[in-house]
């Protein structure tokens, strides 16, 4: 394990090789989101993103909260923007979440508490949802005023829950707690609060094991496959993963190391 390094708004640890911690840490706002925690995740998401021995990313809180959305004590020196200014201001913030989201490798987020507003659109960044039983979400935006519309929220709840569910979550603003999160498919699963870091690097270390290459072809595959309309269209695009991946290292290892019975070593090339 190398030493961690703070950051204004969060830390970054390294507990083994190629598993990355990112643990927001402003648990006194319940990690609640300011502009310079954009910028921060913006740059830390683009930074792991060039590392190629990088292979899970673990997203987590301090304290009680995973995310509080944003920072309702900034919100006062918002007023005085001008649209643009606003506009401005939704897309740095948008750009942090889709750097996030962006990241090539499987992102988890291990949900420690509430995840908020904004809170719970960065949990939808993430691939993969593990919680604690005090992991619980709500779609804020209607409390205060604004929209579900917010940071890729609207995006993926529909696809995640179903359009009915997350049209009652966005409409009601209600809290949904970790049970019936699991239950949604909103969390992947229900984990003690103390040993909810060890699942996520047990989940991470699976991950880890398995061809780099393969695993961020994956993710391509299954993000971009949201996007494209057809069948025929996911299977096109499908296809050039497979061809690419037939191409490359691991998977003559992988059947190598089948028939001799033996572990894979994967170069992810
Ligand atoms: C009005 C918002 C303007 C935004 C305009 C658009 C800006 C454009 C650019 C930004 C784009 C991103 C927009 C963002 O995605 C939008 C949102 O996130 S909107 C939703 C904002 N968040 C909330 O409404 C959640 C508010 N908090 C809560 O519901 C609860 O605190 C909680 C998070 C569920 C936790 O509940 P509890 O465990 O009971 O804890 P407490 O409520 O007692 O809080 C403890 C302590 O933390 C402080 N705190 C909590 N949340 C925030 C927060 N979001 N900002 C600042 N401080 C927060 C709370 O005040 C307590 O402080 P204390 O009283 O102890 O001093």
């Amino acid at each position: 394990m190398t030493e961690p390094t703070t950051w204004e708004t969060f830390t970054l640890e390294r507990p083994e090789p190629g598993i990355a911690v990112v643990t927001l840490n402003r648990p006194e706002r319940m990690n609640s989101m300011t502009n310079t925690m954009f910028v921060e995740l913006e740059k830390v998401a683009l930074l792991l993103d060039q590392e190629d021995d990088l292979r899970v990313v673990i997203l987590t809180g301090a304290g009680k909260a995973f995310c509080g959305g944003f920072d309702l004590d900034d919100a006062d020196g918002l007023s005085s923007l001008t649209p643009m200014g606003m506009l401005d201001q939704q897309e740095l913030a948008a750009r942090a979440l889709s750097a996030i989201r962006s990241i090539r490798v499987p992102v988890i987020a291990a949900v420690n508490g509430a995840a908020a507003g904004g809170g719970l659109s960065l949990s939808l960044a993430a691939d993969i949802r593990i919680g604690s039983p005090a992991a619980r979400f709500n779609a804020a935006f209607v409390r205060i005023g604004l929209s579900a519309g917010d940071l890729g929220a609207s995006w993926h709840l529909p696809r995640l829950i179903g359009p009915a569910r997350a049209a009652e979550f966005a409409y009601t603003g209600r809290f949904i707690e970790a049970v019936e999160a699991e239950s949604l498919g909103l969390l992947n699963a229900v984990v003690p609060a103390e040993s909810l870091l060890d699942e996520a690097l047990a989940m991470a270390r699976l991950i880890r094991a398995n061809s780099p290459a393969g695993v961020q072809l994956s993710k391509r595959a299954l993000h971009a496959n949201m996007e494209v309309s057809s069948y025929a269209a996911a299977l096109e695009l499908e296809n050039r993963g497979q061809a690419l991946l037939t191409r490359g290292e691991d998977m003559p290892e992988a059947l190598a190391a089948f028939k001799e019975k033996r572990s894979p070593k994967f170069t992810g090339r």
